[in-house]
């Protein structure tokens, strides 16, 4: 991570990141709340940029252009301080993001079971990924493919049986110890 001195010791970001389900939407906004810093979800910054839904771009263009505008996004679409950042789940998959993000700031990763997965975004037609005739196959079949870079991160956490709000303290634990190392390594 850049150091706190040229950041202007101001508060490191924090990238949540994990498979679809996994709560990195609704925990960042919670912690960023209790942190009291900023809270983006790349998903929704991109929509807004681009002016339509993600199953829209999906649709239209493509993942392969979806892909870009994620990149786009970590490389200069966002603050670099001040921000609990909520990853799509796809986000770390392109080379190099992962090392990107890392040098921007913490990394958090969330995990469930595919089960728990299938039952957190069942009834939710906003992810084009899972839009198939066996979602369950496919979550599995994605994860497996994505675990290596989810591993990646500076702490990896299970939420299956965890409410929001332990998901939340455990988070904003981590992210004051870290962030003070950090401070204190200058
Ligand atoms: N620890 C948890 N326990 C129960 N439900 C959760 C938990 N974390 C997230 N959820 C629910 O799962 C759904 C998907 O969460 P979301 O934040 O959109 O995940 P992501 O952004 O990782 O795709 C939401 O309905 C959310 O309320
Ligand atoms: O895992 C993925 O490839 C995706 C995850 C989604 O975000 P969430 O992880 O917030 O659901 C969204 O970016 C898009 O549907 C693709
Ligand atoms: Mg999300």
């Amino acid at each position: 991570m850049r150091s706190m001195v040229e950041s202007g010791q101001k508060k490191p970001n924090l990238y949540l990141i994990g498979f679809m389900g996994t709560g990195k939407s609704s925990i960042g906004r919670g912690l960023a709340s209790r942190l009291d810093m900023t809270f983006i979800d790349s998903d929704h910054a991109i929509e807004e940029n681009e002016g339509r839904s993600i199953p829209d771009i999906f649709a239209s263009e493509g993942e392969a252009h979806f892909r870009k505008l994620e990149k786009a996004f970590v490389e200069n679409g966002h603050p670099d301080h001040g921000c609990i950042v909520a990853c799509g789940g796809g986000l770390v998959t392109q080379p190099g993001m992962i090392d990107a993000i890392k040098s921007r700031g913490l990394v958090a990763c969330l995990f469930a079971k595919p089960e728990t997965i299938l039952s957190r975004t069942a009834g939710n037609r906003n992810r084009p990924l899972l839009n198939v005739d066996n979602p369950e196959e496919k979550i599995r079949k994605l994860m497996a493919e994505r675990e290596k870079f989810y591993l990646q991160a500076g702490l990896c956490m299970i939420t299956d049986h965890r409410s929001m709000l332990e998901v939340i303290s455990h988070l904003e634990r981590y992210y004051q110890r870290e962030s003070k190392k950090a401070k204190r390594s200058e």
